[in-house]
């Protein structure tokens, strides 16, 4: 096969092209545009590429790919929905290619979340989706393997086979090599079978290890871009091991991607409670005047997990916890919580307010984290591993599982307010939540009803993310009758009584948000820096030094230590309370 003879994949224009002002002025967004195709074709003479596909140049974006939202989400889903359903999208096609269809992750989530989408009549009406990986497998084997996982709406079965069926058909299979530019030649070739006639968009999804998708994008982006219409790539973490390795990644990513073309994701920015954050405090005239060091004590991020990393130790062992959920999902959440008000719902303003306070933050001493690793142990006739005995996990492996960190963010609003984050697998109970606890009342006329512990009663406002989906704020009340005897309640919002529709996976958010442009749910490369650079430090230290995780029994409540990390600060963990236990 004739493959080009030299990787011209990079031109010399990037560099003229990649001024901060040029880009943002190339991809501001705009509202759904019905753009002809006289126009797109004039914004690729602009866009010139630094990756030729075939002797053609590759653009990066086009008019519908800017198709997204400055009036948030619900408009954003519409908007996505009725570019889908009008007359425009006759004359483009999607092509979804998941790259390492084979994994875990391709049939967990990504195959599920794409038939959710479908179902929902999200997508556009001319898609395809092409699974690619090594594994040798027809397209029949590959709609079989992806059936097993789909799932229909609870709250809408009808005709659930039958789309079932019509998706599956839209689904077909190539084996290569990641690294091989002949097999991503070929699966070009069978793209363009699908999309002839079309002005064809491509979104590649690398759910592979991190160590081949460098390879993988380098020949994605040579030989499989779109020709005409946009092309990009949804990047799994981890996003590199520390701040060194990390930059590495974003530095060989852009030798062939430009940053809009790279979605990184981080699966709890399109959590259900995660996204209604902004919501909660920035339409709500009661909680916003609350949200400082003034009125808050500490706030709390909390991640569990009830099991061990079955299946995932070989992964696991390389990152640990602190990598896998604390530096990404933890902090971005962080963020969000901790940000200014942005100027608006675009994704650069929202993007650089999180930017800010990362870059506001504290870098994480060694003092003020713990780390546990989960001990085996038997109970009720039931023995439970320990870590180590993972397969892929050497003996003598010090790998956190656990780990609770205090962080502070060194700005006006947040100053000295503890910022407690605690992550944990193997632990007795599976959850993630957001607690802020808030401060004492000054001088209360009921101290008398309560007793001496005045945490026990001050206002908490708990966003639990999942499972079992509610935002619910502990307050004081009067017990009813004659006495004054004072009580706790909680002031309840619970999605599941609240509302019938099923929540959707965070999955399905994040694609459609990728085939629709938007971006503010994904990592911008300066987050990823100032994120790395709050924890590069205190894993460089964790791990030059040995220190000995503490050891907790599988199905606890974690190490002892995570108490005495949060007790320094004057702080109690608000999920190991009797109230929320
Ligand atoms: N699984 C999960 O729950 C989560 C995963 N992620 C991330 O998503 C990505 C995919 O995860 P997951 O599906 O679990 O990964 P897998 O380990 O299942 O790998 C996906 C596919 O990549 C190919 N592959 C695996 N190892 C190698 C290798 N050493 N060299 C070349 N190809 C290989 C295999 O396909 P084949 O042999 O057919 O080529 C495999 O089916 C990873 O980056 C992971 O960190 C992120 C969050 C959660
Ligand atoms: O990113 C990851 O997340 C999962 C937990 O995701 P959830 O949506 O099920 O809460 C975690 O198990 C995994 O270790 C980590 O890589």
């Amino acid at each position: 096969m004739a493959l080009p003879s030299s990787h011209s994949c990079f031109s010399s224009t990037f560099s003229s092209f990649s001024s901060k002002n040029q880009e943002r002025s190339l991809f501001t967004r705009s509202k759904i545009d019905f753009t002809p195709f006289s126009r797109i074709f004039t914004r690729f003479r602009v866009l010139q590429r630094k990756c030729f596909n075939n002797g053609h140049l590759i653009p990066l974006e086009n008019d519908f790919g800017d198709t997204s939202t400055v009036e948030g989400p619900v408009k954003h889903f519409k908007a996505t929905h009725d570019h889908f359903s009008s007359p425009e999208q006759n004359k483009t096609t999607l092509s979804i290619i998941v790259v390492g269809a084979s994994g875990d992750l391709a049939k967990k989530k990504i195959f599920p979340a794409l038939f959710a989408l479908y179902y929902e009549d999200f997508l556009p009406e001319h898609f395809t989706v092409f699974g690619y990986a090594r594994s040798k497998m027809t397209d029949g084997e590959l709609r079989n393997m992806i059936s097993q996982t789909l799932t229909c709406r609870i709250d809408k079965r009808e005709n659930c086979n039958d789309k079932m069926e019509q998706f599956l058909q839209r689904c077909f299979y190539h084996s290569g090599q990641y690294g091989s530019e002949e097999n991503f030649k070929e699966l070009d070739d069978k793209l363009k079978e699908k999309e002839t006639g079309k002005l064809a968009n491509r979104l590649f999804y690398l759910s592979i290890p991190p160590d081949i998708f460098v390879a993988a994008v380098k020949s994605a982006s040579c030989l499989a871009a779109s020709q005409f219409g946009w092309t990009r790539v949804i990047v799994e973490k981890p996003f590199g091991r520390d701040s060194e390795s990390s930059r590495e990644l974003t530095a060989s990513l852009k030798k062939y991607l430009i940053e809009e073309q790279i979605f990184r994701i981080d699966h709890y920015l399109g959590k259900e409670l995660v996204e209604n954050l902004s919501v909660l405090r920035f339409s709500n005239l009661v909680f916003e005047p609350l949200w400082s060091r003034q009125y808050i004590r500490n706030v709390q991020l909390i991640f569990s997990e009830d099991f061990g990393t079955e299946g995932r130790g070989g992964y696991f062992d390389s990152y640990g916890i602190i990598r896998d959920i604390m530096q990404n999902h933890l902090l971005q959440i962080l963020a969000l919580f901790a940000m200014e008000t942005p100027v608006s719902l675009d994704a650069e303003d929202i993007r650089n307010e999180k930017v800010k306070v990362l870059r506001s933050m504290r870098t994480l001493q060694v003092d003020d984290i713990v780390i546990g690793q989960y001990k085996g142990h038997s109970k009720g006739g039931k023995t439970y591993p320990s870590y180590t005995d993972d397969p892929q996990v050497p003996n003598n492996s010090l790998t956190p599982t656990f780990a609770a960190a205090a962080m502070f963010i060194d700005n006006s609003r947040w100053d000295s307010v503890p910022f407690l984050l605690k992550a944990g697998k193997a632990l007795h109970s599976k959850g993630a939540e957001i607690r802020v606890q808030f401060r004492h009342v000054p001088g209360n006329l009921y101290r008398r009803n309560f007793g001496t512990d005045l945490d026990k009663n001050t206002n908490e406002l708990v966003i639990r993310v999942q499972p079992n989906e509610a935002i619910y704020l502990k307050i004081n009340n009067k017990i009813p009758g004659l006495g004054m005897r004072l009580d706790r309640s909680n002031l309840n919002l619970l999605y599941s009584t609240k509302y019938t529709k099923e929540i959707p996976d965070a999955y399905e958010r994040l694609l459609l948000d990728a085939i629709s442009g938007e971006r503010r749910l994904f990592i911008r490369s300066d987050e990823l820096d100032a994120a790395w650079a709050l924890f590069t430090p205190v894993l460089k230290e964790l791990e030059e030094k040995h220190v000995a995780p503490e050891l907790y029994p599988y199905g606890s409540r974690g190490p002892v230590g995570a108490h005495y990390l949060a007790a320094k600060y004057n702080v109690r963990w608000g999920d190991l309370s009797s109230e929320d236990s």
